[in-house]
C-alpha cells in the first residue's frame, strides 16, 4: 500500500512520521524479559509514560511486558498516576486453575488489568520446549480471559541461510493459531521475531521484515479472510533500536515493534515510540 504524501496528509502539517494509511495503529511492546525488580520496574514505567507526551501516546499504542512479579506494583502505578501506558504478561499457562506449579493463569493476569499476553516467544520455545500446539492453547487460553495474544514466530538462522524462512514461519504461525476463531483474530497481533535478531545487535533489514510481515498477512488472509488480515498488527521483533525503528515501522506492513533490550533503557524506548508513524 502506497502511504500518503507528504505534507499537509489527513490535515496534519509537515513533519514527524509519516502516516502510513493502513488504519492499524502502530503498537510498540516492550517485553522486559527477565530483568528489573518490581521496585526498578515501578521507575522505569513512570520514566517512559511522563517522558511521552499524550499524543505521541496516542499516535502509537505503547506497552510494558514486565516479569510477572513486577505486575501489581506496575498496575498501581499505572492506575494511581493515569499513565497512558498499557502492559501486558510474557506467557501464561493454557490451564485455568489448579495443581500447575510456577504456573500463571490467564484469569490471574486479567484480574491484574493486563490487556495484553506474549505466546509463543522463541526464549519460551527453547528453553521451555513449547509447540504450536503448545502455543495455540496458550492463545485460546489468553482470549478465554478476556486477553489479546501477541504470538511470536521466527526462524532460526539455518533456516534462514537455507532460504526457507517464509514457509517455516508461516506454518510456525497456521500451528500457533490452530483453533483460534475468526472473531478471536480480529484482535490478535503478530510478532515477527528471526531468532538470529534477537539480542545480537543484527537487526533483519526493513526489506526482509517488510517481505516477512506481507507473507504473514498473505497467510492470515488465508486462514481467516483478507478483511481480518488487513486489520491485524503484525509486528517485527530483534535488536530494534532507536536507530532503526523509524526505517522498520514505516514499511507497509510492519505495524510496531517488539522490543526487547532496548525496552529496558528508558531513552531509548521513547524514541522508538516516537519513531511509530500514525495509523
Ligand atoms: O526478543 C525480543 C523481544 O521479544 C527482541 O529482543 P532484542 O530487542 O533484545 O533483540
Amino acid at each position: 500500500m502506497t502511504p500518503p504524501p507528504l505534507g499537509r496528509a489527513n490535515g496534519k502539517p509537515a513533519g514527524g512520521p509519516r502516516p502510513k494509511g493502513t488504519g492499524r495503529r502502530t503498537l510498540v511492546a516492550g517485553n522486559w524479559k527477565m530483568n528489573l525488580n518490581h521496585l526498578e520496574a515501578i521507575a522505569l514505567v513512570q520514566k517512559v509514560a511522563y517522558d511521552l507526551k499524550p499524543a505521541e501516546l496516542e499516535t502509537v499504542e505503547t506497552v510494558v511486558f514486565p516479569p510477572f512479579v513486577d505486575l501489581r506494583s506496575v498496575q498501581t502505578t499505572i492506575d494511581g498516576d493515569k499513565l497512558a501506558v498499557g502492559y501486558g504478561a510474557q506467557d501464561l499457562s493454557p490451564f485455568d486453575s489448579g495443581a500447575h506449579t510456577g504456573d500463571i493463569s490467564g484469569a490471574m493476569l486479567a484480574k491484574l488489568g493486563c490487556a495484553y499476553v506474549i505466546v509463543g516467544h522463541s526464549e519460551r520455545r527453547t528453553d521451555h520446549h513449547e509447540t504450536d500446539a503448545v502455543v495455540a492453547a496458550k492463545a485460546a487460553a489468553a482470549y478465554k480471559h478476556g486477553l489479546t495474544p501477541i504470538v511470536c514466530i521466527g526462524e532460526h538462522e539455518d533456516v534462514r541461510v537455507a532460504g526457507t524462512h517464509i514457509e517455516h514461519c508461516l506454518t510456525q504461525l497456521a500451528g500457533s493459531l490452530a483453533g483460534i476463531t475468526p472473531k478471536q483474530a480480529e484482535t490478535i497481533v503478530v510478532a515477527y521475531e528471526p531468532v538470529w535478531a534477537i539480542g545480537t545487535g543484527r537487526t533483519a533489514s526493513a526489506q526482509d521484515a517488510q517481505d516477512m510481515c506481507a507473507a504473514v498477512r498473505g497467510k492470515l488472509a488465508e486462514l481467516f479472510t483478507p478483511e481480518i488480515a488487513a486489520g491485524i498488527r503484525v509486528l517485527y521483533g530483534g535488536s530494534v533500536k532507536a536507530s532503526n525503528a523509524a526505517e522498520l515501522f514505516t514499511m507497509p506492513d510492519v505495524d510496531g515493534g517488539l522490543v526487547g533490550g532496548a525496552s529496558l533503557v528508558a531513552e531509548e524506548f521513547t524514541a522508538i515510540v516516537r519513531s511509530g508513524p500514525p495509523a
